[in-house]
């Protein structure tokens, strides 16, 4: 049966074959104004039906297709009518399901990164109107060797000769390139063509849609139980707690957690502007001995974020206990902190606090509405939900705050030198106006001390590190060019005003090869 959301707008379904691309497909469809999911590869043909997509796309995936335990569909999803965009794994996958089409491993090394592809016919409604040649990213061992039937070749590059491919009778199209990522030059010009000219889908989604989806849900999971919200003054949690007092009003309590890692004055901060807003009910708590007691002496950042993200959750049962009847708790994780605390395909690059952080028994249930979006998608709603424009646009803020920040262990002391100094950086990047345009910008403490001069006196004090970047939704992020003058007049605040300290770097690394945190 068809529920009223699922039938009011059109929707795409993404079967996930484990590429680290594969949100970033739904991502994009959404941004035309199509609602997209990203679900199992098992999703059965009346699975599929009954959501009323469409069409489906078949992501990438790092296996080969005839890997004994490669991953695979239901061949009946052919049968369905519905046309589908097979992208890398997905076009491999076709080719070997679909009869006369062979897969086969390169003989060389394979193709890795960017490349010219060729159109063999501008004709194809996903090329249409394109030159014949553009960049494209490859990334991909095996190859499409024999096409199936009544497929025919529409590009070609260098190493894979069939780049991509397609049967336009029956709607089904290959592409061996990555159209989902800004690599590809043209690539959200083919998947606009496959979304609307292809399978004919009508922008009617909006994120106001979203938000009914999420009442819906909340109110349904939630019943007559009580939620604990993690809420730290952030915008992803702060939107969090607006749809949940939205979905279920008092059965909602917030707790504000202060674990002595916060910045100069934040605590009081947020509870102003938080306190008596959006009619939640928010608990401070005072954890900074709690926090600071079992990270004394813990070097090892990965150790450092699990203790964290164990002692979070501690505290959130100690207030859980207080309130009774708390089944659920609810964070504002991002898909972000998913991939990059690792998946059963990703690999782990952080343990993101409230993701990889978690204990392994926990003994609530997760409310996390937003773990499919993307940082600049989650704005949007907060814009959506009538919320101020400085919360929403505040910059982010990581759960283990100033504890990733102070490397190696973490003492009050050090915590001062961050504190102070990030202090600075922000009133000086304010009166620059930079606030507004510069994604995120914090001091570290990276614990290289160095020799100085300061009044005719030789000084042997720490370095200060300052870190600034220009980024969309966090994946990725370039270090912002701020001018030297404001640099320079940071510099020497943190020099006069931060005893302990006699010099001031700039990070000029990017994400990839660094990350925007320090650990
Ligand atoms: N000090 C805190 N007290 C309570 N919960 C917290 C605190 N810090 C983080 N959390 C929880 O962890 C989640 C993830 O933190 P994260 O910093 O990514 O999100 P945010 O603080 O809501 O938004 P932002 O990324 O803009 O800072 C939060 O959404 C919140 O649920
Ligand atoms: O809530 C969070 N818990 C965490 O454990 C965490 N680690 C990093 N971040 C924030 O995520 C974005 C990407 O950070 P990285 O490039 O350092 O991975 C940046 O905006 C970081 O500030 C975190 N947020
Ligand atoms: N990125 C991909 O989907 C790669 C598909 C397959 N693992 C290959 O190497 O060819
Ligand atoms: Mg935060």
């Amino acid at each position: 049966m068809q529920t009223m959301d699922q039938t009011k707008f059109d929707r795409v379904v993404v079967l996930d074959f484990g590429s680290q691309y594969n949100q970033l497909i739904t991502r994009r469809i959404r941004e035309f104004g199509v609602y997209s999911e990203l679900k199992p590869h098992t999703m059965t043909p009346t699975q599929i039906k009954q959501m009323g997509v469409k069409a489906i796309i078949f992501s990438g995936g790092p296996n080969s297709v005839y890997a004994k335990d490669a991953l695979t569909v239901d061949p009946a999803i052919y049968e369905l009518g519905l046309p589908i965009l097979g992208i890398c794994y997905g076009m491999q996958l076709m080719a070997k399901d679909l009869p006369g089409g062979q897969v086969v491993p390169a003989e060389d090394n394979g193709d890795y990164g960017q490349s010219t592809m060729h159109i063999d016919d501008q004709q194809s409604p996903l090329f249409k109107g394109m030159a014949a040649d553009q960049q494209v990213l490859m990334s991909h061992g095996d190859y499409v060797k024999q096409l199936p039937d009544g497929f025919e070749k529409i590009g070609s590059s260098a190493n894979s000769p069939v780049a991509a491919m397609q049967n336009v009778a029956r709607g089904f199209y290959g592409l061996q390139f990555h159209p989902e990522v800004r690599l590809t030059e043209h690539g959200n010009d083919i998947l606009r063509h496959f979304v609307f000219d292809i399978a004919g889908a009508t922008a009617n989604w909006t994120m106001s849609d979203f938000i009914d989806m999420q009442l819906a849900e909340i109110k349904q999971t939630v019943g007559d139980k009580k939620v604990l919200l993690g809420l730290s003054g952030g915008v992803d949690s702060s939107v969090v707690a607006v749809l949940l007092h939205q979905a279920i009003g008092d059965q909602l309590t917030a707790v504000f957690v202060d674990h002595g890692l916060l910045r100069k004055d934040e605590a009081q901060q947020v509870l102003d502007s938080l306190q008596g807003k959006f009619g939640v009910n928010i608990v401070a708590v005072d954890a900074s001995d709690r926090f600071l007691g079992k990270l004394a002496g813990v070097t090892d950042p990965e150790t450092k974020r699990k203790i964290i993200g164990k002692e979070f959750i501690e505290v959130f049962s100690d207030e859980a206990r207080k309130l009774d009847g708390v089944d659920f708790l609810a964070q504002g994780t991002l898909y972000t902190d998913v991939i990059e605390s690792g998946t059963d395909t990703a690999q782990t690059i952080k343990s993101h606090h409230n993701v990889g952080g978690l204990p392994e028994d926990l003994h609530f249930k997760l409310i996390e509405p937003l773990n499919k979006l993307f940082k600049d998608e989650v704005r949007k709603l907060g814009e959506e939900l009538g919320m101020p424009h400085e919360l929403v646009w505040r910059q982010p803020f990581p759960g283990p705050g100033l504890a990733i920040r102070v490397l190696g262990a973490v003492t009050p002391a050090k915590l001062t030198l961050v504190r102070e100094s990030d202090a600075i950086l922000r009133a000086e990047f304010a009166a620059a106006g930079l606030d507004e345009t510069v994604w995120q910008y914090f001091t570290a403490l990276p614990g290289i001390q160095s020799v100085g001069v300061m009044g005719d006196g030789r000084t042997y004090d720490e370095a200060i590190v300052i870190r600034a970047v220009t980024s969309v939704d966090g994946m990725t992020a370039e270090f912002a060019e701020v001018p030297w003058t404001v640099l320079g007049k940071v510099s020497a605040r943190i020099v006069n005003e931060v005893p302990g300290v006699n010099r001031v770097l700039y990070d000029i690394t990017g994400k990839p090869p660094a990350t925007i945190e320090y650990e």
